[in-house]
């Protein structure tokens, strides 16, 4: 059993409280991944599992400090001599707190830094290669991949978001389940009635429902969740996280939410 599964930034922290991290709720979905291993081990069979994590309170308010508007209306970054290293940093801090956690649930994570290997070329394509994480893999460790600051083109720089990685893992690793823990039900129609399936049939409509972050977020909260799982032909369910038992429910395939395609 290969699961892919993104714990959203807002599940975390508290995206409007710079470097708060919610510890009880990561203790919880903590034990609750423990148990889903316990779970396939039980059944005679190993979760091989990738975590992701957004930028939370971390990454989000000290990469806004380094983005700027143009003459042009562009957003670009600016001072990035100290700003690459500042969001690094907040970013292995908050990937540090994550994977503690899980290790004091006996959970075998280890970390996956996005911004020492991982780009964007200048059309924008994502270069990823993903041969440590499979070797991790491999010798039933838990890679922790997170978003990060990553290099863009020949001079420009990109937020390499939670976002790009689940869904670019998704198509390279086809795992059996790939999951999105946000800290809604799923993607909400205009009535706030959670849409069971995204596809092609009705994306056009779906694209009116999706609205800003309601919190600090610098990359493409709801919209770049769907579109980039869309887009990319993935077979995905955007959930609960905050929800009790709902990471483990996700894990063992029994959870509600909105599947896109
Ligand atoms: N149609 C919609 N249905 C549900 N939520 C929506 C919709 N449109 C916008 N949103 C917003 O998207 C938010 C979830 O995405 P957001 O990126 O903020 O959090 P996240 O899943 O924790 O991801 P990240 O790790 O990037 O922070 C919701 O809290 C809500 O404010
Ligand atoms: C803001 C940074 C550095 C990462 C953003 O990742 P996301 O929260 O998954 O979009």
């Amino acid at each position: 059993m290969l699961a892919i599964l993104k714990l959203g930034g807002s599940i975390l922290c508290d995206k409007n409280t710079p470097f708060s991290v919610k510890t009880d709720d990561l203790k919880r979905m903590s034990l609750e991944i423990k148990k889903a291993i316990e779970y396939y081990k039980n059944k005679g069979e190993i979760l091989n599992l990738i975590i992701v994590h957004g930028g939370g309170s971390f990454g989000h308010p000290v990469a806004k400090k380094y983005i700027k508007t143009n003459e042009n209306g562009e957003k670009v970054f600016f001072n990035m001599e100290k700003g690459f290293w500042d969001i690094q940093n907040a970013m292995r801090k908050f990937n540090n707190i994550v994977i503690e956690e899980l290790h004091q649930q006996e959970v075998p994570a280890v970390s996956i830094q996005p911004s020492s290997f991982i780009l964007f070329d200048e059309k924008g394509e994502l270069h990823f290669d993903t041969y440590a994480i499979e070797g991790m893999l491999k010798r039933n460790l838990i890679p922790v991949i997170h978003g990060d600051i990553v290099l863009k083109g020949e001079n420009n720089y990109k937020i390499f978001s939670g976002d790009h990685a689940l869904p670019y893992l998704s198509k390279k690793l086809n795992p059996d389940l790939s999951l999105h823990a946000s800290d809604v039900d799923g993607v909400y129609d205009l009535d706030k009635k959670t849409i069971k399936k995204i596809n092609s049939d009705n994306i056009n409509d779906v694209l009116k429902c999706l609205k800003p972050s309601n919190k600090q977020d610098i990359t493409g909260g709801m919209y770049l969740k769907v579109m980039e799982c869309y887009n990319l032909g993935i077979k995905t369910i955007i959930f609960n996280g905050s929800k009790k038992d709902n990471i483990y429910k996700s894990l063992i395939g029994e959870v509600n939410g909105t599947k896109i395609n």
